[in-house]
């Protein structure tokens, strides 16, 4: 008989083969929760370690951790965009411009939560009262944006150079920089199903509902698989295939600022049409700033910018999204073929870049509502949208 002892080292993993990919998504995604509770963590890179806190939450307990750790005076790292509205004149080349991050000089009198919060937020009142020096971290000061962008938090950070004995007297989490860089991949990557159930919609009666969960513990995404798409296969077919990216405001609440909930059930009812297809619906909310930023987008939409710039001002991109997401799933569930319902040609080349053969595209339009008319103009006049 085996004794529990035996059986427990039966079961025990091998951890003499090293995972490196399980263990570096592991440290990133715990250092992406200590920034988002206001905590430093400790960013490791070719220049050396720095000591970085998110500017939007961080308090006087984290301000004061960072002192007490770090070398230098702090800098405040910035996207450049909101670097340049920050100083109120454009960042020139060579000064981080290029690189993704621009390190301002932050005078003690600056060192105060609320004064912080306002300097990474465009939507905040500008507490500033004089303009900071500029200065340059480079390539360390990319990953903490990348990091912030990862906890969906404005990418705007306190950082500076860090005694790494001190930092661990603190407690403080320490990551590699080509950790957190590599970290979308890997999570994308590492996505397997945990639970899938039928579930019968309104628009396809015929539909089941399967979750994915990368290796990290993060957000499911979500496939909807209406009709019997493996017998479409089977016979030669390709099916129809929509990548949606979560949209709370248009899917759940009917929101008329955009197109996402015409389009989510629109594709559906397509699929029932046509007798099968697979609907991706991606935690990628708001082209992948999160739904908090989407709303910081939107104040600055009533202002007067556009769906391209109002990102771009808080300090992301225009689009965050990988569609590598999208292709794991697809061929986890056995769908090599597809014809996209898209006007978007950065999920037809994104997908096509994965593996997945994209036989076709079959527009996905919606006429506008009177609220959303700009909205629809600028993804076809800025974002290359296809127009037919
Ligand atoms: N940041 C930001 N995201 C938005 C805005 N309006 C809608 N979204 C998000 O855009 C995503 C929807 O885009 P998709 O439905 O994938 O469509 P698409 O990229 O326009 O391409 P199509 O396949 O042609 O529809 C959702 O995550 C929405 O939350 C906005 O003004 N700002
Ligand atoms: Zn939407």
């Amino acid at each position: 008989m085996t004794s529990p002892g035996n059986l427990a080292t039966d079961l025990r993993p091998n951890l003499s083969v090293p995972d490196p990919s399980a263990l570096s998504m592991r440290l990133v995604h715990r250092a992406v929760s200590d920034l988002r509770r206001g905590t430093p963590v400790v960013l490791r890179g070719p220049e050396g370690p720095l000591v970085v806190a998110a500017a939007e939450v961080v308090g006087a307990r984290g301000l004061a951790e960072l002192a007490e750790v770090a070398l230098a005076p702090p800098v405040l790292l910035l996207a450049p965009v909101r670097a340049a509205a920050v100083l109120q004149r454009p960042v020139p080349q060579g000064q981080g411009a290029e690189e993704g991050a621009v390190a301002l000089r932050l005078p003690a009198s600056l060192l105060d939560p609320a004064v912080l919060r306002s300097l990474a937020d465009p939507v905040a009142e500008r507490l500033l009262p004089e303009m900071p020096e500029l200065t340059i971290i480079p390539a360390l000061g990319a990953a903490a944006i990348a990091l912030a962008k990862l906890g969906r938090l404005l990418p705007a950070l306190v950082a500076a150079p860090v005694s790494e004995t001190a930092a661990l007297r603190l407690s403080l989490l320490a990551v590699d920089q080509a950790d957190v860089m590599a970290y979308p991949h890997h999570a994308a990557t590492s996505l397997t199903r945990v639970a899938e159930a039928r579930v019968p919609l309104e628009d396809a009666p015929d539909s089941r509902i399967i979750a994915f969960r990368a290796a990290d513990g993060g957000i499911e995404h979500l496939a909807i698989l209406v009709g019997d798409v493996a017998a479409l296969l089977a016979a030669g077919g390709a099916p129809l295939a929509r990548i949606h990216s979560e949209c709370f405001t248009g899917d759940l609440l009917g929101s008329l600022k955009c197109d996402c909930g015409p389009q989510l059930r629109g594709a559906i009812a397509k699929m029932h049409e046509d007798g099968a297809g697979v609907l991706l619906y991606l935690a990628q909310e708001g082209r992948g700033i999160g739904l908090v930023n989407k709303l910081r987008a939107y104040t600055l939409q009533d202002a007067g910018l556009d769906t391209l710039d109002a990102n771009r001002a808080i300090g992301y991109g225009a689009d965050e999204r990988s569609f590598l997401v999208a292709a794991t799933m697809l061929e986890q569930l056995d769908i090599p073929r597809v014809r996209l319902l898209t006007n978007n040609p950065d999920k037809l080349a994104g997908l096509a870049a994965c593996g997945i053969q994209v036989l076709g595209r079959e527009s996905h339009k919606f006429e506008g509502n009177g609220v959303n008319d700009r909205y629809l103009a600028t993804k076809q006049d800025r974002f290359g949208h296809l127009l037919a």
